[in-house]
């Protein structure tokens, strides 16, 4: 038996991030595109998302970096935030309940759309010197 519990502690973090981007690694529409960015660098990843979502979820400020940039150039379009969101909302559902679990939840929302949006706008308008 698996009792779901709150997320409270960053223990909770580190099992909500390893067991989603387990998945995501072997997911075979994600797969290619984070093996391909990140290679031998997951640790570093892996450290840096438990840092972003303790900061989101916990309120401890530890994370300091700019989520959209790396994400502006990827080669993705809606179908991969939908398997993205899908692996998320299944993995937050697996193991954890109440309100973190779903802010969670409603954050990864929030932001697929808000990089989506950003991405299709500077797919549409590449930047151009103003001079
Ligand atoms: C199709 C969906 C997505 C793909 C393919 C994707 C892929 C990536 C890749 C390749 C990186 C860079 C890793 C590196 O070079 O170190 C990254 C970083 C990151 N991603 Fe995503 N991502 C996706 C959706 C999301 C969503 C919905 C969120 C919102 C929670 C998110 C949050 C982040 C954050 C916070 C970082 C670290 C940014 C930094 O460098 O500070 N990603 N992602």
């Amino acid at each position: 038996m698996n009792a779901k519990k709150e997320i409270a502690a960053m223990e909770d973090i580190r099992l909500l991030v390893d067991t989603f981007y387990g998945k995501v690694r072997i997911d075979p529409l994600l797969g290619g595109i984070f093996n391909g960015v990140i290679k031998d660098r997951w640790p570093q990843h892996l450290e840096k998302m438990y840092s972003f979502w303790q900061t989101v979820l916990l309120g401890v400020h530890t994370y300091y970096g700019s989520p959209f940039p790396p994400h502006a150039q990827l080669p993705v379009e809606q179908k991969h935030f939908d398997a993205w969101l899908k692996l998320w909302h299944e993995t937050v559902d697996e193991h954890f309940t109440g309100k973190k679990a779903a802010e969670a939840k409603w954050r990864g929302d929030k932001m697929a759309v808000m990089f989506l949006s950003k991405i299709g706008y500077y797919r549409n308008n590449p930047a151009k010197p103003l001079l």
